[in-house]
């Protein structure tokens, strides 16, 4: 097994920057730039030297002894002075010792999940609270990274395995006496458990909504002033806006922090029938994005356009000042209402997101679905009675493989090159 080491720390100057060493050879590689590491848990400052015996910096050591350690592993932490130079003279000489050499990115965590201190669902939210830009993203990923979504997993694993045993237990039976009729227990286990993971695939759509952000689309005729509502809402000239009808033709998005939900604005070409060319494919992207989002934001006097709002889209007047007072409308160029309409957008969306689930991956709910698909499919069988019992307990290991699958129990080699991939180096 190699050793690896990594920057954990962000590229580029900063107060502190911190260079991770986890593997067999953690503490030999450590000791050949400071010489004496301090112990496990411990951190002493130490002076960092390169081969030929000149002073690199001066650093925070810190040690862990596999496997008390994130890693499992040995791991050694060097906290240096976050200087680009410092950083590098480090990792050219780790890179210069035998058996060890720069991490790929999540290899860390990787040789965590291998060591069995997080599983599967604990990485995607640790990848996920590492990109967690707003409150809510952050809360939602610690939870996942704490494990909720694991343990719960735990549970279904458990009740479907002791109804599988149950239903082969009579399968053994069947040539002797009556066996004890298992049929209640295990159709309440089922039923229990599907209503569960029901309700968990139910709430894995807002959750991952909360995790990549609400899209919320500006739709309206050409020239009611989306692309100026926009730029008002983003507080720069993200759109290019005039007096023309049909400026904007590409979709325009903005991300922001709505009171801690994630939300890309979306500014969409003015709907009309055009003649010109390039103007039609930019209303046919608004049709597109318009009706996929989240929600929409209508800035219309009442025309027909080829969008339709749903029961919870947002209808406003727009340029509300140039128009009379007392109607509920909307002026990006002023201000007026902008305030408003943030506060309406956040609580339609928050209101959602009080059907979030702990599942925030589209990976979680397909093999929820399965496992609920083989649940169902036992059900029914069980149903039909006992002679059938064999069929309906090998739904139920199907089922219980898929839980598996979702945690990272098992088939997980297929999925890890894919779920590393978006990690930075040196987590
Ligand atoms: N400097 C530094 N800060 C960091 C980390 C790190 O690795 N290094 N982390 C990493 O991403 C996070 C903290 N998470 C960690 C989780 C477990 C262990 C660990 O060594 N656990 C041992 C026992 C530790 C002890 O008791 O002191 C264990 O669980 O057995 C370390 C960090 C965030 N901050
Ligand atoms: N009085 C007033 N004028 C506005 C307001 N918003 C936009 N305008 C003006 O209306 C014109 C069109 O604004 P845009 O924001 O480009 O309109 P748009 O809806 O994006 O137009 P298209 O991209 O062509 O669909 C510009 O001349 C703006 O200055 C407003 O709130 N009040
Ligand atoms: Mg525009």
């Amino acid at each position: 097994m190699d050793t690896i080491f990594a920057l954990a720390t962000a590229q580029g100057r900063a107060g502190v920057s911190v260079i991770r060493i986890s593997g067999p050879d953690a503490l030999d590689a450590a000791r050949k730039l400071c010489g004496d590491v301090p112990g496990p848990r411990h951190a002493a400052v130490r002076k960092l030297r390169d081969t030929s015996g000149d002073l690199i910096d001066e650093a925070l050591v810190l040690s862990f002894s596999g496997p008390q350690s994130f890693t499992g592993e040995d791991v050694v932490e060097l906290q240096v002075h976050g200087s680009v130079a410092v950083v590098r003279g480090c990792l050219k000489e780790l890179g210069a010792i035998d058996g060890c050499r720069l991490a790929e990115p999540g290899e860390f965590t990787r040789r965590a999940l291998e060591n069995n201190r997080l599983d599967l669902a604990q990485v995607e939210g640790l990848a996920d609270l590492i990109d967690a830009e707003t409150e809510g993203q952050r809360r939602q990923a610690v939870r996942v990274f704490s494990g909720a979504l694991g343990e719960k997993v735990e549970i279904w694993r458990r009740d479907l395995i002791r109804a599988a045993a149950l239903l082969e237990a009579t399968i053994d039976f069947a040539d002797e006496e009556v066996p004890v009729d298992v049929s209640p227990e295990v159709s309440a286990l089922l039923a229990a458990t599907a209503s569960d993971l029901t309700g968990e695939i139910e709430g894995s759509f807002v959750a991952e909504r909360i995790r990549t952000g609400f899209e919320v689309a500006i739709v309206g005729a050409p020239n009611v002033g989306k692309s100026t509502l926009l730029n008002r809402l983003a507080g720069r000239d993200a759109a290019i806006t005039s007096e023309i009808a049909g400026t904007t033709r590409d979709v325009i998005e903005v991300k922001m922090d709505l009171g801690g939900l994630a939300v890309t604005f979306l500014d969409t070409a003015g709907l009309r029938d055009s003649e010109d060319q390039i103007e039609a494919i930019g209303v046919e992207r608004a049709v597109e994005r318009a009706e996929k989002a989240d929600l929409r934001v209508f800035l219309t006097e009442g025309a027909t356009l080829k969008v339709s709002p749903g029961p919870e889209d947002i209808i406003l007047v727009p340029k509300q000042d140039v128009l009379v007072d007392g109607v509920r409308g909307v002026s990006g160029r002023t201000g007026q209402g902008v305030t408003g309409l943030i506060e309406d957008i956040r609580e339609i969306l928050s209101n959602r997101c009080s059907y979030a689930g702990i599942a925030t991956h589209e990976r979680h709910r397909l093999a929820m679905e399965q496992a609920l698909a083989g649940l169902n499919a036992a059900q029914e069988i069980v149903g039909r009675g006992p002679d059938l019992y064999d069929i309906a307990a090998e739904e139920l290991r199907s089922a219980i493989r898929a839980l598996e699958a979702l945690v990272g129990r098992i088939d997980v080699e297929n999925l890890l090159d894919e779920i590393f991939a978006s990690f930075c180096v040196g987590k």
